[in-house]
C-alpha cells in the first residue's frame, strides 16, 4: 500500500483497517455501526484495557508493526486469561500522526488479528485519532463460560504458587536492544512478541486456583498484588526457577544477574496463581512458591528465599 494515514483519511484508513478483519463465532455484530454485539455464554463479561504508547512500550526502530500489533493484543488478552476467561474481543483506539505510513497501520491491524486468532478472539472495532505520537490503547473482552472469576484476593496460608510461561526473556531482549544489539535473537524476539500461554487461564480455573495475575511488571512486583489483596505473605525459592543456559550466558556477558530479568522482568505474560497445596497440577506448571499468613505486626510481602527481595519487584512507570 502506498501513502500516509494522512493520504487515506480517517474513514479510509478505517476501511483498510476494518477489511482485515475475519468473521468470528462470538461476533454477532462487528465493525461498522456504533458498537459491536459480541456474545457471552453465560452473560458476563470480562473487560479490561491497557495502553501502549511509542518511545515508552515500543520503539518503531526496535519492533515492526506487525510486532507492536501482536504485542499490544497480547498485553491485554493475557489480563482476560488471567482472570479465568477466554478472551473473544478486542478494539483498538490507535492515535497516529498524519505522516505516518499507512501500511504501518494496516500491519499493527494484521498483528492485532494474529494474535487475538492464537487466542481465539476477534477484533471487533476501534477508533482513529490524529495525534503526535502513535499510541495503541486496546480494550479486550472475554468470556468466563461459567468459570468464577479468580482474582488477587483469594490467595490463602498453605497455597503453593505455580507459574506456566516465559519469564525474563522480554526483559533480557530489552537489555539487550537497549545496548543497542540485536541478538541473541531468540531474546529480541520474545521482546518483540510475547507469548502468553493463554489457555492456562481457564485451565488454572478449572484446577482450583484461589488467585492469579499475569506478569506483565514483573513477578515479585506482580505477585506483590496478590499478597496485598489476599493479605498473604508469599515467599519464592530461587532454585525451583529454571534459568536456561543461553539466558545465563547473555547475562554474563551483558553484566546482569539472570535472576534479576527472571524475578523483575516484566512483559512476557506469564501466568502465575495459587493453588490449595493438594491440587494436581500438570507439568507446565512449575511450583515456585509458597503462601503464609502475614507475620504478626507486618504488612503482606513478597520474599526470596525468606529475605526480601532487595532489587526493584518490577517495572512502574512513575519510578526512576
Ligand atoms: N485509569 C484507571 N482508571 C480506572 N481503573 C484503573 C486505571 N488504571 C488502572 N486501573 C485499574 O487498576 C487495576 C490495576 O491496573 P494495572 O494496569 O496495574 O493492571 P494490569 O493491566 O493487569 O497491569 P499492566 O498494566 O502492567 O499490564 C486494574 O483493575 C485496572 O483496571
Ligand atoms: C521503548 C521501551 N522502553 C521500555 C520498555 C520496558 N517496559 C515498558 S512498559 C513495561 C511494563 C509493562 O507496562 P504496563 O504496566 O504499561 O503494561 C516495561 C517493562 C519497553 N517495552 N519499551
Ligand atoms: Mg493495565
Ligand atoms: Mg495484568
Ligand atoms: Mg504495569
Amino acid at each position: 500500500m502506498q501513502g500516509t494515514v494522512g493520504e487515506l483519511g480517517e474513514f479510509g484508513l478505517i476501511r483498510e483497517l476494518t477489511a482485515r478483519l475475519p468473521p468470528h463465532a462470538a461476533v454477532d455484530l462487528g465493525p461498522g455501526d456504533d458498537a459491536a454485539v459480541v456474545r457471552a455464554a453465560d452473560g458476563r463479561v470480562v473487560a479490561t484495557t491497557d495502553v501502549l504508547l511509542e518511545g515508552r512500550h515500543f520503539r518503531r526502530d526496535w519492533s515492526t508493526a506487525y510486532d507492536v500489533g501482536r504485542k499490544s493484543a497480547a498485553q491485554n488478552l493475557a489480563d482476560i486469561a488471567a482472570m479465568g476467561a477466554v478472551p473473544t474481543a478486542l478494539l483498538l483506539g490507535l492515535v497516529v500522526p498524519a505522516d505516518l505510513p499507512a501500511t504501518w497501520a494496516t500491519e499493527l491491524m494484521d498483528g492485532l488479528r494474529d494474535e487475538c486468532k492464537v487466542a481465539g478472539a476477534a477484533v471487533v472495532g476501534g477508533d482513529v485519532v490524529r495525534g503526535d505520537t502513535v499510541t495503541v490503547a486496546i480494550t479486550a473482552l472475554g468470556d468466563l463460560q461459567g468459570r468464577r472469576p479468580v482474582t488477587r484476593s483469594g490467595a490463602r496460608p498453605g497455597d503453593v504458587v505455580a507459574v506456566t510461561g516465559w519469564l525474563g526473556w522480554s526483559a533480557a531482549g530489552y537489555t539487550v536492544l537497549s545496548r543497542g544489539f540485536r541478538s541473541p535473537r531468540a531474546f529480541v524476539e520474545a521482546h518483540r512478541r510475547p507469548e502468553p500461554p493463554y489457555h492456562a487461564g481457564p485451565a488454572a480455573a478449572d484446577l482450583g486456583a484461589t488467585a492469579m495475575i499475569d506478569v506483565s511488571d514483573g513477578l515479585v512486583a506482580d505477585l506483590g498484588h496478590v499478597a496485598a489483596a489476599s493479605g498473604v505473605d508469599i515467599d519464592l525459592h530461587a532454585a525451583d526457577f529454571d534459568i536456561p543456559a543461553q539466558m545465563a550466558d547473555i547475562g554474563q556477558a551483558v553484566g546482569v544477574d539472570p535472576l534479576v530479568w527472571v524475578l523483575s522482568g516484566g512483559e512476557d505474560h506469564a501466568i502465575v496463581a495459587c493453588f490449595p497445596a493438594e491440587a494436581a497440577l500438570p507439568a507446565r506448571w512449575r511450583v515456585v512458591g509458597r503462601v503464609s499468613a502475614v507475620r504478626p505486626g507486618r504488612t503482606a510481602a513478597v520474599t526470596v528465599d525468606g529475605a526480601p527481595w532487595d532489587r526493584a519487584g518490577g517495572w512502574d512507570h512513575f519510578s526512576g
